[in-house]
């Protein structure tokens, strides 16, 4: 239960910390999601997890999100249990690996412009890719036998943490300016510095009664 807890909290709460720092700094995509939760959701209720499946532009910033800051950058140790032979270089049995997760999902001979917050992508160009280890352009939870056991989980709580707070909030940086982007590298990789916003309510008051 504590690795659960663990594992699961600093990744979920630094991965949706990471998706509206990229929004605050990328303002005209921020719009777009609005646009679509607007359009799908409507502005007399608050999101439902019903909702979820019909946010694909919020789905492909959390997949860029993910891209640009997998909450794991080094993912986590593998120990090779025999010799092999990997990509032609040659793993003694006992070797530990680790995958750079963060160099993969940057490597421009995988993503054009692979610095730039481009959810687009995700619906475009990569529009068959997920993150779920069948594409390895994109493994941010790993993948194989010992891929992340709450993916499904932080997937479904990113999205409606991140729906709930675009939908009913206009959200600004405290002095209005950019966000810093500093990361604090550590077992998971999040922000050096908190991040600090104001929360505007969006919708008519009755609605947060709800929450
Ligand atoms: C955005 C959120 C998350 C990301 C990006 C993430 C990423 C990862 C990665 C990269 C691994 C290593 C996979 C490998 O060894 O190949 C991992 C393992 C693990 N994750 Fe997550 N994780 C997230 C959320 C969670 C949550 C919510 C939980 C639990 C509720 C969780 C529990 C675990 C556990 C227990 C392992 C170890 C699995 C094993 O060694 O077999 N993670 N995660």
């Amino acid at each position: 239960m504590v690795t659960l807890i663990l594992a699961g909290s600093d990744s979920t709460a630094g991965t949706l910390a990471w998706a509206l720092s990229l929004l605050l700094n990328n303002r005209e995509i921020l719009k777009k999601a609005t646009n679509e939760l607007d359009t799908e959701i409507g502005s007399k209720r608050m999101v439902d997890v019903s909702d979820l499946k019909k946010l694909k532009y919020l789905e492909s910033i959390i997949k860029e999100t993910l891209r640009l800051y997998p909450a794991a950058p080094l993912s986590l140790l593998h120990e090779s249990m025999e010799n092999c032979t990997l990509s032609g270089y040659h793993v003694a049995s006992g070797t530990r690996l680790l995958t750079n997760l963060s160099k993969l999902q940057r490597d421009p001979s995988l993503y054009a412009n692979p610095l730039e917050f481009c959810p687009e992508r995700f619906l475009t160009t990569h529009k068959e890719v997920d993150v779920k280890g069948q594409h390895f352009e994109l493994i941010p939870f790993g993948a194989g036998r010992r891929i992340c056991p709450g993916i499904s989980f932080s997937l479904q709580a990113t999205k409606l943490t991140l729906a709930t707070l675009l939908h009913g909030f206009d959200i600004v940086t405290i002095d209005g300016g950019p966000v810093d982007m500093a990361e604090q590298i550590g077992f998971t990789n999040i922000r050096a510095s908190p991040l600090q916003v104001i929360l505007t309510p969006r919708l008519t008051s009755h609605i947060y009664d709800k929450i």
